[in-house]
Parts: structure tokens; sequence; C-alpha cells
């Protein structure tokens, strides 16, 4: 029996639609499940920015299977270490954030790998990522069904895009719009005309590659920009903000119900 098949690789490859995501931090396996049944094509489990270890991320992992969004785990750094542990607890997606060389895509496209492409130990059948030994074909096959992600989101990784999209085994590019802007000197201001203008260069030169672009912005005027350039995956939210939001809206309904004279919420939790 073979390694499952990635679907999420899968429709990048042969579909053409955009595929929809959502950002989960809460690092929760309730709330995943919750998000992984809304409607969404593919969830990003952040353990760059949420509070997630690999065995929260197993669980996450496991508790969203009954739904089709593909659980995307996006790890703080490159490290081979954390990238082998992250597959063999089952992850089939990783996006690893700041790829700002070819040198450092080839590393990453190799620890996702068996020998002899790649680097990546063996071990898995200790593993979800085998079902604990079950799919006896699993280390023979996987390697086809992992897929790397690498996040563009510096000045340095944009002079390098075609080369760290030219490297063997990076199958996606995702954009980072709030690291690129706060390193082109814009932080918190993604909107402004050069980062637009780099944006769109990058969307395009990761289509003429023929790989596929991804994106996370909330901002209306990025999430029109890069459905015009033609992204191929998109999330603009968050769990943790649309909780917030909603928590925020309640509690101004009710306060308002009930006629009491109160403050305004205050930074009712936004898009961050
Ligand atoms: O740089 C970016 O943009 C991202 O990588 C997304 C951020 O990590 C964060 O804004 C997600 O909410």
């Amino acid at each position: 029996m073979p390694a499952p098949v990635n679907l999420f690789k899968k429709a990048l490859r042969e579909e053409t639609g955009l595929l929809t995501g959502l950002w989960v931090a809460l690092a929760n396996p309730h709330s995943a499940e919750i998000c992984a049944g809304a409607g969404f094509d593919w969830i990003l489990i952040d353990a760059e920015h949420g509070p997630n270890d690999i065995p929260l991320i197993a669980a996450q992992l496991a508790a969203v299977t009954r739904h089709p969004a593909h659980p995307v785990v996006r790890l703080p750094v490159g490290e081979p270490w954390m990238i082998k542990q992250a597959l063999d607890i089952g992850a089939q997606t990783l996006m690893i954030p700041m790829v700002e060389t070819a040198e450092q895509a080839k590393m990453l496209a190799k620890a996702l790998r068996y020998p002899p492409f790649g680097i990546r130990g063996m071990g898995a059948s200790l593993g979800r990522a085998s079902d604990f030994g079950r799919v006896s074909d699993y280390a023979d096959t996987a390697n086809d069904e992992v897929c790397l992600i690498a996040q563009i989101e510096s000045r340095l990784g944009v002079e390098n895009a075609e080369a760290i999209l030219a490297t063997e085994g990076v199958d996606a590019v995702l954009i980072g719009p709030a690291d690129l802007s706060a390193d082109m000197g814009y932080r918190g201001k993604a909107t402004v005309p050069e980062v637009m203008e780099t944006v769109e260069a990058l969307i395009g030169k990761i289509k003429a590659s023929g790989k596929p672009a991804g994106i996370m912005t909330g901002d209306a005027e990025m999430i029109a920009l890069a459905r015009r350039a033609g992204v191929r995956f998109m999330a603009n939210g968050t769990d943790t903000g649309l909780l917030a939001r909603a928590a925020a809206s309640m509690a101004a309904e009710m306060r308002n119900a009930g006629g009491a004279a109160s403050a305004p919420a205050k930074g009712a939790g936004g898009y961050s």
C-alpha cells in the first residue's frame, strides 16, 4: 500500500481554479477541526506564529481528517530535523518561511525527500505518516506525495526568486506581503505602490516558472491584485482574527442592547 495521495499537490498541478485557505493559529485540535469543516480547500496550521509544537500539530492533523480541507503545516524555520518530525507525524505539505536563496531551497527540497534524492531519515514507521507502519510501501512512495511550499517574503528572496523556483523539489511559492513590506521599509503598509508592484511582478515570475503562486493577505487591494494576477492558492484571514472580531462584535451588540453606556470595543481583533 503506497503513501496517501497528496490531493492538494495534485490539485495545484492539475486544476486551474483558486484554492481557498485559512490560517489556523489557535493551536487547538477542536478549533482546527471547526475550520477544516468550514468549506476551505486548505488550512495552514501555523507553527511559526502559532504556539504549536509537534504533539499539538499531530493532534490537529488527526482532528481534520474527516474534512476535505488539506492541512498545510508551516514550520518556524526550515531545519531538516523539524521537517523530519513534521513529515513523520503525517504532514504531507510543508510551508517554510523566509526562503531567500537557491541553496536554502535545495536543502529544504532534500530534507523533505528520502535518499537518494534527499536526506530525510528513515523512521516514518514510528509515526502517523505511515499509519504506524501499516502503509507498507510508504518509504518507496512518499517522495512524490510530499509538497514543499517556499515562502518568499524578503527583498533577497525576491531577488533570487527565479533560482528558488528553478530548484527541483520546490513545488510552490507563497508570497508573504507582511514580512516583505516590512523588509522593504513599509512595515504594516503592504498596499503601498512599491510593495504592490513587487508582489505583482513576483506572481508573474512564479507563474512563468510553471509553479503555482500563493499568497496570504487580508488587504482588499492585495486580494484583488492576487485574483487578477492568477494566484492558485490564497488565504485571506486567520482563526484568531475571526474569533477576536466575532467575540468583540457580540460583546458590543450586548452592551448596546442593554443600553449601557460603555466604551466601544478596543482593538477588536482584526487580521494580523
Ligand atoms: O509575511 C506574511 O505576510 C506572512 O507570512 C503571513 C504572516 O505570517 C501573518 O500575517 C499571518 O497572519
